[in-house]
């Protein structure tokens, strides 16, 4: 069914040609994912993958015979790490050869090639640490290297700021295709056909850079990724996570409980999370849940324990468990599980007794990831996130920050929690490892395949005429927008997502399924209402969803069209996260729509500036750009402090009306007001007002002259 022409219902619009229509994201996968890369990087990474094809070969026949588990065996890695050999690399980046780690054998790139490659594709790797500390690591088994290591130390000092950021700067190893997985860093052989059953062709950027990162044969890194949405970083974290576990089940057999914890901020994306592992982990032996009030996870000493499939099948342990008065609780079992996905409070509830207790610890928890870490480490969320960070206990403790965006603050923050979790702890590391930042792209910009559209729409009637010319196009010939169901519209609060909502309900024509096909999600909705709306937007049931924040990060909706912001986000980064919903594994032609009113133009200028770093990003001619440098000069620039004030409340006058009515007297905020009854409700009230009114003043008019007046009229939108 084209939702389209469903909605444009009999208005004769041009003939949409399918070679427009194969752009849309809704039409299908990209047939390449890769957002950045170049003629020079693609034939090398051909030429290099054809030799593999050839080895592969070879390399499969041998695995038939080598059983799946020696490749796990309490195998201590060499000590050849990252760190290292970041070591040695002070003043002299040529002689960089952390990469080498997993590239001993016949086909490693040499380094030129690794240049070649990370480059064209914009990745780029640096060593965060403080260059004392890693000159100041303990060395590997070679005198030599320790003589070089000293050296170098002695030299640091005199590096200009340049020379260290070179020195710095790392160029690993890159994943050719995924079949290297298991030939070059030999993952569990379940776990590679899990990956090959999801039919991705080529590896993204975030996925050639940080797996090898993670699966090489250094020392495991803590890493802060920074990659563009959409970019899969939920399989390039999870992999690793899943492959270790195997790994560990097999050294450890008797140690049973939470091995790894993935953090997220919503509970959508968690269960997108769980959704996603499930397939990873099929016939691994690995478990993974996600956390649900009432389940027990800490370092408990009851045994009983909850075995996980049953668990989920049936789906009713968690409103069991909650029902359940405290006393009982106390036998609640304790989830059996390897990898627990949560959100922040839930976890700090469980752990503390909804904080009635001192944190509970996490004992066997090696992997910790944080995904949307920015967000995460955040002030709204930073005190429950560290408390869950400082909860994992085991010293060999690795942590993965992940997200689209990510400020320097959250760098030192992350450094600062590494050192001090680790002085609390009083116990180092069984090997020491590096923290390495990846950034693929330019930090903090959108993705370069969406089309930007910022419009102004004067006051808030104006962006609903607008919104509504996007529902129905028989109106669109008045703006050059063409927005394709299946579409996402963000408001700046719940209240705002409602009445939108509401106001909407009716605009779709009932031939095109009417009402049912807009559906408004938010917090206040309980977890059930949550989950049935994404799936019936999964499923294409839903079209158009009208929503908060709450779904502007991590979310996966593979084909939506795009992205309408109703309400302008908050800040930047808000702007990069939910215009990023579209556009997702490299698919063309998503468009992300932005209305700003009068009211919003102090805040515009940092949005627009993320749409002309965008559309630099994706090249073409100076004409093809949406924001014009006059415009982008008569924006006003923000105060920090404003810039802070509208992070945390978005814009004052849209506000909840009793908050924004204490502070302007109402005024301000009835202009901005989105009426809570839809547009046909109350055309059909203001249609019997009319009536009521104009028969009021026939009979007044009757009586008093005989004459008919026509007061009857009503404020309303137009349509
Ligand atoms: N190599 C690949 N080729 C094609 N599609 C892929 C590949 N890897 C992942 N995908 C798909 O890309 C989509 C986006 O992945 P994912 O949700 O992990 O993105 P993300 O980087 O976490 O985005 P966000 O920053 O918005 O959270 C998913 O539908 C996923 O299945």
């Amino acid at each position: 069914m084209d939702a389209f022409r469903l909605l444009t219902r009999s208005t004769k619009l041009k003939p949409v040609s399918s070679a427009t229509d194969s752009r849309l994201p809704s039409t299908g996968k990209a047939a390449n994912p890769q957002l950045f890369r170049t003629a020079e990087s693609d034939s090398l990474e051909s030429a290099k993958n054809g030799k593999k094809r050839k080895r592969g070969a070879a390399v499969q026949e041998d695995e038939e015979d080598v059983p799946d588990l020696d490749f796990f065996s309490s195998n201590k890695r060499p000590a050849t790490n990252v760190t290292e050999t970041a070591a040695t690399t002070v003043g002299d980046d040529k002689k960089v050869s952390a990469q080498n780690a997993a590239s001993d054998d016949e086909d490693s790139m040499d380094e030129v090639e690794r240049r070649t490659i990370l480059n064209s594709h914009k990745i780029k790797v640096t060593d965060m640490r403080d260059l004392e500390e890693i000159q100041a690591e303990p060395t590997s088994t070679k005198d030599s290297k320790k003589k070089k290591k000293k050296s170098k130390k002695e030299e640091a000092p005199t590096l200009s700021k340049k020379e260290q950021k070179r020195a710095r700067r790392l160029f690993p190893e890159p994943l050719l295709n995924f079949k290297e997985l298991r030939s070059k860093y030999k993952i569990s052989s379940r776990l590679a056909e899990n990956v090959a059953e999801q039919g991705f062709t080529v590896p993204t950027e975030v996925q050639l850079g940080t797996l090898p990162l993670l699966l090489g044969k250094s020392s495991e890194p803590d890493l802060l990724v920074v990659a563009p949405t959409g970019s899969g970083k939920t399989l390039s974290f999870l992999i690793p996570v899943v492959n270790k576990i195997v790994r560990h089940h097999h050294s450890h057999p008797d140690e049973h409980g939470i091995l790894s914890l993935v953090v997220a901020p919503t509970r959508e994306l968690a269960s997108q999370i769980v959704n996603e592992g499930r397939k990873l982990v099929a016939g691994t032996g690995v478990k993974i849940t996600l956390m649900r009030k009432g389940m027990r996870v800490g370092d408990d000493s009851v045994a009983d324990v909850l075995d996980e499939n049953s668990e989920e099948s049936s789906g009713s342990e968690d409103e069991d468990a909650e029902n359940k008065p405290t006393k009982e609780r106390a036998n609640v079992p304790v989830t059996k599980s390897d990898i627990l996905v949560t959100t922040p409070l839930m976890l700090v509830n469980a752990l503390s007794a909804n904080r009635t207790t001192t944190m509970a610890t996490l004992p066997l928890v090696r992997s910790l990831v944080m995904d949307e870490a920015d967000v995460l480490l955040d002030p709204l969320f930073r005190e429950q996130t560290l408390d869950i960070w400082k909860a994992c206990s085991h010293p060999d403790l690795r942590v993965g920050l992940w997200s689209a965006t990510m400020g320097s603050n959250i760098e030192d923050l992350t450094k600062s929690t590494i050192k001090e979790r680790l002085e609390d702890l009083g116990q180092k590391p069984s090997e020491p490892h590096a923290l390495l930042r990846l950034v693929v792209g330019l930090k903090d910009s959108a993705i370069p395949n969406i089309d930007h559209k910022l419009v102004y729409a004067a006051t808030e009637q104006g962006k609903l005429m607008g919104l509504r010319q996007l529902l129905r196009p028989a109106a669109a010939s008045a703006s050059d927008i063409r927005l394709r169901p299946p579409f996402l519209i963000f408001t700046q609060t719940i209240p705002r997502a409602v009445a939108l909502h509401s106001e909407l309900k009716y605009d779709i024509p009932a031939e095109a399924g009417g009402s049912s096909r807009i559906a408004v999600l938010h917090s206040d909705l309980s977890d059930g209402q949550r989950s049935d709306i994404m799936r019936d937007f999964r499923k294409g049931e839903i079209w158009i969803l009208v929503t908060t924040d709450l779904l502007a990060r991590g979310v996966d909706f593979r084909g939506i069209n795009g992205v309408v912001n109703y309400d302008i986000p908050n800040s930047a980064a808000v702007y990069v996260h939910r215009v990023g919903r579209t556009g997702r594994a490299g698919r063309e032609g998503g468009i992300a729509v932005t209305y700003y009113t009068k009211e919003d133009i102090p805040y515009v200028k940092s949005i627009a500036n993320i749409i002309d770093v965008s559309e630099k990003l994706r090249g073409g001619e100076e004409g093809d750009k949406s924001i014009q440098k006059w415009l982008l000069d008569a924006l006003p620039n923000l105060s920090k402090n404003s810039k802070k004030d509208m992070k945390r409340h978005g814009v004052k006058a849209r506000q909840t009306p009793r908050l924004a009515d204490k502070e302007d007297d109402g005024k301000g905020a009835r202009g901005m007001r989105i009426s809570t009854k839809s547009g046909f409700e109350r055309r059909l009230e203001n249609k019997k007002k009319g009536a009521i009114a104009a028969s009021r003043n026939r009979k007044a008019a009757a009586a008093a002259s005989g004459n008919v007046s026509d007061t009857g009229s009503w404020n309303g939108l137009d349509d």
